[in-house]
């Protein structure tokens, strides 16, 4: 049977999914919807040869529902969801901080899944989290593991743990993102070309992360076997503990994951 899947929601993380998903299975058929921007809609559809949709011909010819929209706007789409037949059909919503118990407020009995994908699924290597609502049959569990696990790796975690993995891999992508953007600034303070900077930046980056993904080795090893006592490496990481760098991530991390928490508390009622 076709899959059938309807992004309600046209922004980010809903581009990040259908360009990855529209790379592995050309087999998934995708509609989107958003709230007013005809003109991204259009965008999308031309760019991946995806139908534009309305929100009712959406619900009607899909099997999964992904709710891709911002969490404040979450329960306009659940309102106007109420007033279809939901019968059979899969909720997956990527909503940050928004609980199941929301969904089950307006839309008792639907099946949904709570996930927490990153943007990295536009290049495959998403790392998802996967929270299985109530009423979730096998199947749909496997048809949800099947979408996410073509765009990267799947994580099943209880709902409690949400808010952390949301602090690490939702969140994550930005992080890094922020070191390299750092890292360039450092290279042009220290006398390269902008264009230099990017180069060596981005191609370190890119060893690194092959490097961790490749070798059997730790992080720490890999680190220790850059930095030779007393070198140069040593003088840079010597700032890094100086400064607390891995406190700061841990604080960074854990400020994310409460604002997890208290959106949840926002978005429960
Ligand atoms: N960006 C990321 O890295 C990640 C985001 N998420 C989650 O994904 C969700 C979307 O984030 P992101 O893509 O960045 O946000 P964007 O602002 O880029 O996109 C939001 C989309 O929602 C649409 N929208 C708003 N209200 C409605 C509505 N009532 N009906 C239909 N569509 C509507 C907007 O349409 P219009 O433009 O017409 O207003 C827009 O297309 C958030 O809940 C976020 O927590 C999860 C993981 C990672
Ligand atoms: O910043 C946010 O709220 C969303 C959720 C995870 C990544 N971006």
């Amino acid at each position: 049977m076709k899959l059938t899947v309807g992004f309600i929601g046209a922004g980010n993380i809903a581009e990040a999914m259908i360009s990855g998903l529209t790379k592995v299975d050309q087999s998934i058929q995708i509609r989107v919807t958003n709230h007013a921007n005809t003109e991204r809609l259009q965008q999308l559809a031309v760019r991946y040869n995806l139908l534009a949709s309305n929100l009712n011909e959406l619900v009607e010819n899909s099997c999964v529902l992904i709710i891709a929209v911002k969490p404040k706007n979450v329960k306009d789409v659940l309102e106007q969801l109420k007033t279809f037949d939901l019968g059979g059909k899969l909720i997956i919503s990527v909503a940050a901080g928004v609980p199941l118990k929301l969904f089950y407020k307006f839309l008792p009995g639907v099946a949904v899944i709570r996930a927490m994908p990153n943007t990295s699924t536009t290049v495959l290597h998403s790392m998802t989290g996967l929270v299985r609502g109530e009423d979730v049959t096998s199947e749909q569990a496997e048809m949800s593991e099947q979408i996410f696990s073509a765009v990267g790796k799947v994580l099943w975690i209880p709902e409690e743990k949400m808010n952390a993995l949301t602090a690490i891999s939702g969140s994550g992508p930005a992080y890094f993102y922020l070191f390299i953007e750092s890292l360039i600034m450092a290279g042009v303070q220290l006398g390269l070309s902008e264009k230099e900077a990017e180069m060596l930046v981005l191609e370190t980056s890119i060893g690194a992360g092959k490097m961790i993904a490749e070798s059997e080795k730790s992080p720490g090893r890999l680190r220790k076997e850059v930095t030779s006592p007393n070198g140069t490496t040593y003088a840079a990481i010597n700032i890094f503990m100086e400064e607390k760098l891995a406190e700061t991530v841990v604080k960074a991390a854990k400020a994310c994951a409460l604002r997890s928490e208290e959106m949840e508390g926002e978005y429960s009622v």
